[in-house]
């Protein structure tokens, strides 16, 4: 395989030590960090609070930015989506036309020391998206702690004494108050999400409040990554265990691979990426947010995907097709009419594309393994389409119904179509499962993220299939 290792800086110095402090923070020790830490300049509005003792907090709130929408792409989505999306198309619209509404998600780095971030994102609201258990505490305590928790066993490599910060115990931390968006806390009401990613955190906020992005400061591990939580699904979907094998085949600029090293300790883990800008960029996440010491089982390679099908059959236990695609929400604001017709003509050519990069995964997959085929664009030639596509030439690939496992119990922040396949009727009834209903079959073509207003996140579209053993 044609990879190169990317290298990070050895050392380590924390970037806020607030978490070393004895005292309690106060609040506006709070929002002292939370503006010092704002490189962007944005403006302080106030806000009510829900938060006890805060309630004269401050909150920023992105400068408005006027952007405008390029109409050849509006008047394409238009005519395609009100037919593939029917009602949720009108609202879908209406989000996507207003970057004010969309909310922003903060996935924290479990490699860099998180507790102050984490208070910071409490007062202001934000609350964790998925079961959490807190890491602070293993970062804090230092390397016999790790080494003995059941979370993190085997991975006392990960978390040398050179990047942890020695903390006291903090029983100072503001609790997630009661009204807290986790899921899982009331099974009688909610189906759990029930995924082994336990040390993956990532916390969102019902407003769409930006958080400001970290700056690149050499020797030091970034805190936070900012997504859009959507992102976060294809992921969850992808199960990643200690000690797999793993292939991200299109991976600039890296934050599935992050959420992917958040959510587990991959023996290996190979991000692919053929363009050469986006490839520096990506380097450049993984050094901003890994420690030098997973430089082994964390490298770049720069293939088309395509190839990967032949040079690599069979050798990995997950395979990540984040497909390159549509991209709707960048696509609506192409900066001229011109480039947005541009970017119409080539639409056409993606799902061949996209199906070659999906076989290519099927087949770098091992007999039992699993891949998952992600999009941010809410296109059905793009999505269900290419599914349909990959399974008919791959007979021992089993799409897998996603519905139960991700779709409800995150209903209460994602708005999904409940038909991905988008009302079309699949073009190869073949394909159709002897026993079950159309909407199981649609379901296992995999789910779809649609923004509404207050769910802002999407468009993903997301399907897991599993080769056959
Ligand atoms: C949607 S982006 C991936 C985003 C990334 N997974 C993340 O979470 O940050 C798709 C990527 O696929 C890359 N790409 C395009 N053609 C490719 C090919 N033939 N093989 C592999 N990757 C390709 C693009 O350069 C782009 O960086």
């Amino acid at each position: 395989m044609s990879s190169h290792m990317f290298s990070v800086q050895q050392f380590y110095v924390p970037w806020r030590r607030i978490c070393c402090k004895s005292e309690k923070l106060t609040p506006v020790a709070l929002n002292w960090l939370w503006s010092s830490n704002c490189h962007t300049g944005p403006h302080v509005v106030s806000q009510q609070s829900n938060q006890k003792g805060a309630s004269n907090k401050q909150v920023t709130k992105r400068p408005k930015k006027e952007r405008s929408s390029c109409q050849a792409v509006l008047n394409l989505f238009d005519q395609q989506y009100s037919e593939e999306l029917g009602d949720l198309w009108p609202s879908a619209r209406r989000v996507l036309l207003d970057p004010q509404s969309w909310q922003y998600g903060v996935m924290l780095n479990r490699f860099s020391a998180v507790t102050d971030i984490t208070q910071i994102l409490q007062f202001q609201g934000f609350s964790t998206l998925l079961p959490q258990m807190d890491i602070s505490p293993l970062l804090c305590n230092g390397p016999s702690t790790v080494s003995s928790s059941k979370y993190h066993k085997g991975k006392d490599t990960l978390l040398s004494s050179d990047y942890i910060s020695k903390c006291p115990p903090d029983d100072s931390l503001p609790q997630p108050d009661s009204t807290s968006h986790m899921l899982g806390q009331d099974p009688q009401s909610e189906p759990s999400l029930s995924l082994p990613c336990p040390s993956l955190q990532c916390y969102i906020h019902p407003s769409p409040l930006r958080f400001p992005s970290q700056a690149h400061r050499p020797g030091q591990l970034k805190q936070y990554y900012l997504l859009n939580a959507a992102s976060l699904l294809p992921v969850l979907a992808l199960q990643v265990r200690d000690g797999e094998k793993v292939l991200d085949l299109c991976s600039a600029p890296g934050g599935k691979a992050l959420a992917m090293m958040q959510s587990a300790t991959p023996a290996l883990l190979c991000c692919n990426e053929p363009d050469p800008h986006r490839r520096d960029w990506l380097a450049k996440t993984l050094e901003s947010f890994l420690p030098h010491s997973l430089n082994s089982r964390v490298i770049v390679s720069a293939q088309d995907g395509r190839s990967f099908g032949q040079s690599e059959a069979g050798v990995y236990d997950k395979v990540l097709v984040d497909a390159p695609c549509s991209n709707d929400r960048s696509w609506l604001y192409s900066c001229s009419n011109q480039q947005g017709e541009q970017r119409l003509k080539e639409r056409t050519s993606l799902p061949v594309l996209q199906a070659q990069l999906l076989r290519s995964a099927l087949s770098a997959v091992r007999p039992g393994g699993i891949v998952v085929y992600s999009t941010c664009t809410l296109s059905s030639f793009e999505n269900s389409a290419v599914i349909e596509t990959a399974l008919s030439d791959f007979p021992e690939a089993e799409p897998e119904d996603l519905w139960e496992e991700i779709a409800a119990p995150l209903s209460k922040y994602f708005a999904f179509s409940s038909h991905p396949g988008h009302g079309r009727t699949p073009r190869k009834p073949s394909l159709q499962p002897q026993n079950g209903t159309m909407s199981s079959y649609q379901h296992r073509l995999g789910i779809l993220v649609v923004p509404q207003p207050g769910k802002t996140w999407g468009p993903m579209f997301l399907s897991r299939i599993r080769r056959r053993k």
